[in-house]
């Protein structure tokens, strides 16, 4: 357990280690803490490359899609390889608070416990714990800057399917904060979509409003002023979401196509699907988008 003396006692951060495996000559550590933003108990991955030993590295954020836990990116991607080769400490969240008691977090797969969206819910009863972008952005972020070897302001961030979205709309809404960012099969329009349009509605209210735009990557890259930023966002063209209208990465690459400061490569991966097999053969390429920009 690590306690924190220099925070005031009334916020004491102790994160508490779950777990520890060495990988690739560094460690893959899982720890848990109580989120002030979520007010439950959250668990997070952490790789520490074998670099982070001698001096301050970089940090890239991995969020997670629906139904995972901080567990199937560490198991499933095998990103720890390419993270030790360019000595990238990586970052992995849960995907939703737990155990809320939240009536019908746990009707549906696709709302509630596993689908926090990376928002802060405005409508009850999900108002209160389901906080998922201030934990991403200021807490996690926060704790992770305290209290392992990252350098100022070299941090990126990526995800998957609502982890993509996360990413994006992470990076879309807090320009600087990461210097870096990509997207495995992102849900780039969730207003235009079914899983972004039930979870708008129920974390944000019925019909679309401002806070529906200000969560949507398509909508936030049209008006975005921050620094330049290039989006590597991979596809897989088999994937049974894209066929049935989840992802519309076609949006966000018109969206950005109007912005001068928003780069796209979109690459469509013939016969991919949406699964880990996917990212796992795509991951090492973007640890090194990632290692370039913040390294740089
Ligand atoms: N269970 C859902 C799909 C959920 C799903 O595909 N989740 C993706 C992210 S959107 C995932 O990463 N699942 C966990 C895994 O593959 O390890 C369904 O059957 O339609």
């Amino acid at each position: 357990m690590i306690l924190f003396p220099d925070l005031p006692s009334n916020c004491l951060t102790m994160l508490t280690e779950v777990s520890k495996n060495m990988c690739f000559g560094g460690w893959q550590k899982v720890f848990s803490h109580e989120s002030s933003e979520l007010s439950c108990s959250m668990r997070f991955a952490v790789y520490l490359p074998p670099q982070s030993e001698s001096g301050p590295r970089p940090a890239l954020f991995y969020l997670s899609g629906l139904t995972c836990t901080e567990q199937n990116f560490i198991t499933k991607a095998g990103a720890q390889q390419y993270a030790a080769k360019h000595g990238l400490i990586v970052v992995a969240p849960d995907t939703s608070p737990r155990g809320i008691g939240v009536p019908g977090e746990d009707d549906s797969y696709d709302l509630g416990t596993g689908a926090g969206f990376y928002v802060d819910a405005t409508r009850e009863p999900w108002a209160k714990n389901y906080r998922m972008h201030s934990y991403i952005t200021k807490e996690l972020m926060k704790l992770v800057q305290e209290n392992f070897p990252v350098k100022p302001g070299a941090i990126g961030i990526t995800g998957h399917s609502m982890g993509g979205h996360g990413a994006l709309i992470c990076a879309l809404r807090n320009p600087g904060l990461y210097r870096s960012v990509s997207a495995f099969s992102p849900i780039c329009n969730p207003s235009a979509c079914p899983w972004g349009q039930k979870a708008f509605t129920a974390y944000f209210g019925e019909s679309a409003s401002a806070d529906w735009e200000a969560h949507d990557a398509t909508k936030l890259a049209a008006g975005y002023a921050g620094p330049e930023l290039e989006l590597l966002i991979d596809q897989g063209e088999a994937d049974e979401f894209l066929e049935k209208g989840q992802l519309l990465p076609e949006r966000l690459v018109n969206a950005c196509s109007g912005n001068a400061r928003l780069k796209t490569r979109l690459r469509m991966q013939k016969d991919y699907d949406h699964s880990y097999f996917f990212i796992a053969s795509f991951i090492g390429d973007h640890i090194e988008h990632h290692a370039k920009a913040l390294l740089a």
